[in-house]
């Protein structure tokens, strides 16, 4: 795993130099998901690798312990054991990379995975102590070549799910700061490993990048040892260039993820926004030496989507970011359908709605 990204100065020369061809970005965009799809064991191969990369979510009103349970319990078994066992997987450790949840369920969530984990085989022979709970790892390949079977998904790094919540008064961050900030040090004491942050987008609307480099700072601060992935909301930055400048600031002020959206806005992740940010990342890394993860969210519903995603990162970041410590998919409805389309590999057929109940 690359070292965490400490952020740096803030340099508004980059960022108020900042121009984006828009046609190129579309053309791209296009290029990227007009690529033929991998087919039978190939494609099975890359749904497998997609649910390492899926931050399991629920962040609804009516979020309850049990339903809370229940994605937990989804996200320790994404994928029905006995399909798994068909293709050779079902020793191999696969859950999603995380669950992701309000601040107020953390504890809920903790509390589920504990019971999870606990009633799970231990995969891979080895187990990890993290915040007195006994957690299973997971295997994450760190090549992802064009042509692989499924067997070759199992991999020397090893990676272990997680409980990531959202925060500082997503997802329209109109709270004062001093509450956005308690709610990220509520989210951390109750366990949470990673924190989904959102941006002030008044600030990066009226180009006030210092203030918002001094709160993403701050947040950073409050999240000490979790990691921080940072929304930025994009459909509601209006330009692709808010958009690469928001993306450069965030990671100057010490994101490890940056994200395009809480899901609730109108237009959530799109490809050619993805383009956008992965080159931002792309970027950062030249100049400092610092991967960043990138996280699509909101409105991914299909299998198909989940492989264009991969291919994007393949294709802009290479083979180091396609795996859950780089890049993560923000889903609540997404595994349904990759779990149906792996059901269609094993047995030649679609599922009944019976025979995927927990989908
Ligand atoms: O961060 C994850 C998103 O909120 C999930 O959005 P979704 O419900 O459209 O999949």
């Amino acid at each position: 795993m690359s070292a965490r990204n400490p952020g740096m100065h803030l340099d508004l020369e980059w960022v108020s130099k900042v121009r984006v061809n828009t046609q190129a970005v579309l053309k791209r965009a296009q290029q990227i998901q007009g690529r033929k799809v991998a087919k039978k064991q190939w494609q099975a191969a890359w749904l497998l690798k997609a649910v390492t990369c899926i931050d399991l979510t629920t962040l609804a009103g009516d979020d309850t312990p049990s339903n809370v349970h229940r994605l937990c319990m989804k996200a320790t078994q994404p994928i029905r054991h006995d399909l798994l066992k068909s293709m050779d997987m079902h020793d191999k450790g696969i859950t999603t990379a995380a669950v992701c949840v309000y601040p107020s369920r953390v504890a809920d969530a903790v509390k589920s995975l504990k019971a999870a984990n606990s009633s799970l085989p231990v995969a891979s022979g080895k187990t990890f102590d993290i915040a007195a709970l006994k957690i299973r790892f997971i295997p994450s390949s760190d090549t992802f070549p064009e042509r692989v079977q499924p067997h070759c998904l199992t991999s020397r790094s090893l990676f272990l799910i997680l409980f990531a919540s959202v925060a500082t008064g997503f997802p329209a961050g109109q709270t004062p700061l001093k509450t956005r900030l308690a709610e990220v040090q509520m989210a951390v004491e109750d366990g949470a490993k990673e924190i989904d942050i959102v941006i002030n987008r008044t600030l990066a609307l009226t180009g006030q990048w210092a203030a918002l480099y001094d709160e993403i700072r701050q947040f950073r601060e409050a999240c000490g040892n979790a990691h921080m992935k940072t929304i930025l909301a994009v459909g509601e930055l209006g330009t692709f260039t808010n958009v690469y400048k928001a993306s450069v600031v965030s990671m100057m002020a010490g994101s490890d993820f940056i994200k395009t959206s809480t899901g609730k806005e109108t237009v959530n992740a799109t490809y050619p926004v993805a383009i956008v940010m992965v080159r931002a990342i792309r970027d950062y890394f030249l100049r400092t030496g610092y991967k960043v993860g990138f996280k699509p969210a909101g409105g991914i519903r299909t299998a198909q989507e989940s492989v264009v995603w991969l291919t994007l990162m393949k294709e802009e970041l290479g083979d180091k970011w396609l795996n859950p410590h780089l890049f993560r998919l923000g889903a609540s409805s997404l595994l349904a359908d990759i779990e149906r389309q792996i059901y269609h590999y094993v047995t030649g057929r679609y599922p009944a709605y019976h025979e995927l109940p927990m989908a």
